[in-house]
């Protein structure tokens, strides 16, 4: 059973003992976002009613897994020396139904997914992770069941004519199933967030973090719907974690199932807006018709507007031509009727001041219409704050203490991850009462030119957490040229996110990249025609670079077993998943090898030792070849089983690293185009000569065993090819060691600056 996981005072993940370890893995998968029963991916048209009438019928039983695959692709997972699975599921999946009428058969299926998962061989940590995007899947994203917006007031079969939100659906031909491509007609690419800024999302965000203040007349069933919303949120996540308990108690028992994380990017929406009447400044997304929250409100009230419009350039987003939009007569709003129908399904009495078909930011005094005259905004600031911490440190620090005191009252033990809103630092939290020495800080990660543009850009780079931060005076200071400060600037970026977090929460608590990816449908989707993925080998070498130097914890977005080259991970368009079965050819095409699915001849364990080094009390024949056994160690990075076909980018993918350290992490550094790894610890000091090792993961793909060459300061090592772990028995204080494949006649690992006081090199032959 895996190691239970403790943290170090210095906010790193460790053994029982302080040995540092390191999380890694995939985000398993993103088809949680989308019901199974019906088949409803982002891409099924909407041609009638019944994507709305039958919302409260579907079931999400078999996303993420069918339970008969699971094995096969944990062992995918554990080839790449993973051991870690951020498990997301939705709201909608558990709740859909109606308020408190929870999914149990769901529930039910996520245990008997956990539980094979567990079995796996070594199993592997999972963590839950309650998912949305841009709020629901009906205000173009994923998470919260639809009749959470009927609940605000909302009718979401309005949407597209009041532009309260842009779904993928619509952009699909119900003739053809394909896609309508006609420019600005078409689905732009990575358009989704913009309905961050669009009527629905930001209206459901300002109500569920700061309706209290900001709708006080949206009371529901005697609440107010901050309370409301939030209350029923916490309570579908509580009541799947008891399920899992009393069900299958083992998988908190066994160290399976090892925390939760608060909502996933959680979003401010409105609250901070010093201008309703303009797009603020400070927004850095703007793609596609863009209303001000103003123009979104009139839009919402049926009104016609003429909006502004955006376009990706090669310099960013510049404003296009304005283009009017007309609603018809159609209203983002419930009318009385359907109100009155929808209330009485869900058993909602509402504060009888809550005027139905009416936008409740008028109803709220924000704006109002007189008869024969324009419409007027009476409080542009109607959701100015004084500052801009005002939302983390109130309104996001009241929900995640709701969640964190049932969390805690469920569990003392599991973490539970804080998860501030995307790219932006945590709230200050030292000293306060819902921070304690099982708490992890969960930071998100990407690329802004990688994301947007689609490819890898080499020459131009950008420094997307310092432009979010506004840590420039003028944006141009966070271009970055040529590759290398490119891939270095990543590097800083992340160390700096892991700074502020830890500047706000203290430095024992742990930071961890519960999400970091890259598009796959580069360039145009180039590499499915040409199996060229170069430039998504560089783009993830990149991240890989950046999150080793640090020893970063991390969750790949994402791992998904149903991507297609056709529709990606089948869900607005995106395609970010390190594995497809349409690519599983490629493996064979590409290597020499073949996967193996079979422990690997014994011969190729190999054990080596250096001469005895200058202070070295741990002196050890030259050289020995130990026969291998089973690996003493209490990680799920370990698999017999191989199997790597149908990962992309396979070569930045599967990277060495140190799966548990005697001692603490320097450094670290793997070059793939030599093929060498450098790691730099401080060994722990014990009073006699150490039997335990540090456990690095060598992967045979980049390292062949028969050509391994290592060199270190001290010690002596033993490499057990089966399990493509290196056990390395070193001394204490600083020491480093190097792996690369023994054509060269050094290692010459760039970042290493040792090179004049190594002792001999030691090469395996
Ligand atoms: C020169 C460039 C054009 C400058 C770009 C500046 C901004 C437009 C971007 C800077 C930071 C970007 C945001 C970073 C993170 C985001 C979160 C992401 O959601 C998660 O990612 C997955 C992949 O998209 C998704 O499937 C998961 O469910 C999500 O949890 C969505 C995009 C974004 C908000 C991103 C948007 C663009 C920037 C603001």
């Amino acid at each position: 059973m895996p190691a239970k996981i403790h943290i170090s005072a210095n906010g790193e993940f460790c053994d029982e003992d302080g040995s540092v370890i390191q999380l890694r893995g995939v985000n398993l998968d993103p088809s949680v976002k989308i019901p199974a029963k019906p088949f409803l991916s982002t891409h099924a048209p909407i041609s009638d009613s019944t994507f709305f009438d039958d919302a409260d019928k579907v079931s999400f039983i078999n996303h993420p897994l069918i339970p008969e695959d699971i094995e096969q692709h944990i062992i995918r997972l554990k080839s790449l020396g993973y051991n870690t699975i951020r498990f997301p599921f939705t709201w909608e999946s558990l709740e859909h139904a109606g308020p408190g009428q929870y999914d149990f058969d769901y529930m039910d299926y996520v245990i008997e997914v956990l539980t094979k998962i567990n079995s796996a061989q070594q199993g592997m940590y999972v963590y839950l992770d309650p998912h949305q995007d841009v709020w629901s899947r009906f205000s173009g994203g994923s998470g919260a069941p639809l009749w959470t917006l009927y609940c605000a007031g909302f009718q979401p079969a309005n949407f597209l004519a009041t532009e309260a939100a842009i779904l993928h659906n619509y952009y699909i031909d119900p003739k053809t199933g394909r896609e309508v491509d006609k420019d600005e007609e078409s689905y732009l690419k990575m358009v989704w967030p913009t309905n961050y800024f669009k009527l629905a999302c930001q209206t459901m965000f300002t109500l569920f973090f700061g309706g209290k203040q900001f709708a006080p007349k949206c009371i529901i069933n005697g609440k107010n719907i901050q309370d409301y919303l939030q209350g029923k949120f916490n309570d579908a996540i509580m009541a799947l974690c008891k399920r899992i308990k009393d069900k299958a108690p083992e998988l908190f028992e066994s160290n399976c199932v090892i925390g939760l994380e608060s909502i996933n990017e959680p979003n401010c929406g409105y609250i901070g807006e010093t201008n309703l009447d303009a797009i603020p400044k400070e927004r850095d997304l703007k793609l596609g018709r863009t209303p001000t929250a103003f123009q979104s409100f009139l839009l919402g009230e049926g009104i016609e507007c003429t909006v502004d419009q955006y376009k990706k350039t090669f310099f960013g987003f510049s404003k296009g031509k304005p283009c009017t939009v007309n609603p018809k007569g159609k209203k983002a709003w419930l009318s009385a009727q359907e109100r009155d129908m929808i209330d009485a399904k869900y058993n909602w009495e509402r504060n009888p001041e809550w005027k139905p078909n009416t936008c409740i930011w008028k109803l709220h005094g924000v704006w109002e219409t007189q008869e024969n005259k324009s419409p007027v905004l009476l409080k542009p600031n109607y959701f100015s704050q004084i500052d801009e911490t005002i939302f983390i440190n109130n309104h996001f620090v009241e929900y995640y203490t709701g969640i964190y005191k049932k969390f805690r009252a469920f569990d003392k033990e599991l973490f539970i991850i804080i998860q501030p809103p995307v790219m932006k630092p945590p709230p200050n939290l030292q000293n306060s009462e819902i921070l304690d020495n099982r708490t992890i800080c969960a930071c998100h990660f990407y690329d802004g030119m990688t994301l947007m543009y689609k490819t890898w850009n080499k020459r131009i780079g950008i420094d997307t957490y310092g432009l979010v931060n506004k840590k420039y005076l003028n944006p141009a200071f966070a271009v970055v040229l040529g590759e290398n400060n490119i891939r270095k600037c990543i590097r800083k970026q992340l160390s700096e996110m892991q700074k502020d977090a830890k500047a706000m929460l203290g430095k024992k608590v742990p930071v961890f990249f519960t999400e970091i990816g890259i598009p796959f449908d580069m360039d145009d989707k180039k590499a499915y025609i040409t199996n060229d993925y170069s430039s998504q080998t560089a783009a993830l070498d990149a991240l890989g670079f950046a999150l080793e130097g640090s020893n970063l914890s991390y969750s790949l977005w994402c791992y998904c077993s149903i991507n297609s080259h056709a529709w990606g991970d089948n869900w607005n368009n995106e395609d970010f998943s390190i594995w497809s079965p349409d690519d599983k050819p490629l493996y064979h095409n590409t290597q020499s090898k073949t996967p193996t699915r079979e422990p690997s001849p014994a011969s190729t364990a190999v054990s080596v030792s250096t001469p005895k080094s200058k202070s070295s009390s741990l002196s050890q024949p030259p050289s020995f070849i130990k026969p291998h056994g089973k690996l003493e160690l209490d990680s799920p990075s370990c698999t017999l089983e191989i199997d790597l076909s149908g990962f992309r980018a396979l070569d930045a993918i599967m990277r060495p690293f140190p799966i548990k350290i005697h001692g603490t992490f320097e450094f670290a550094e793997f070059n793939l185009h030599n093929k060498s790894y450098l790691l730099k610890i401080i060994g722990k000091t014990t009073p006699e000569r150490t039997t335990v090792p540090t456990y690095i993961f060598v992967p045979r793909h980049h390292f062949t065993p028969s050509h391994l060459s290592i060199r270190s300061s001290s010690g002596h090592y033993t490499y057990n090819a089966n399990y493509q772990v290196l056990e390395w028995f070193h001394e204490s204080g600083y020491q480093f060691i190097e792996i690369c494949v023994k054509s060269r006649s050094r290692c010459s690992t760039p970042g290493s600056d040792d090179s004049n006081d190594l002792p001999a090199e030691c090469i395996i032959s």
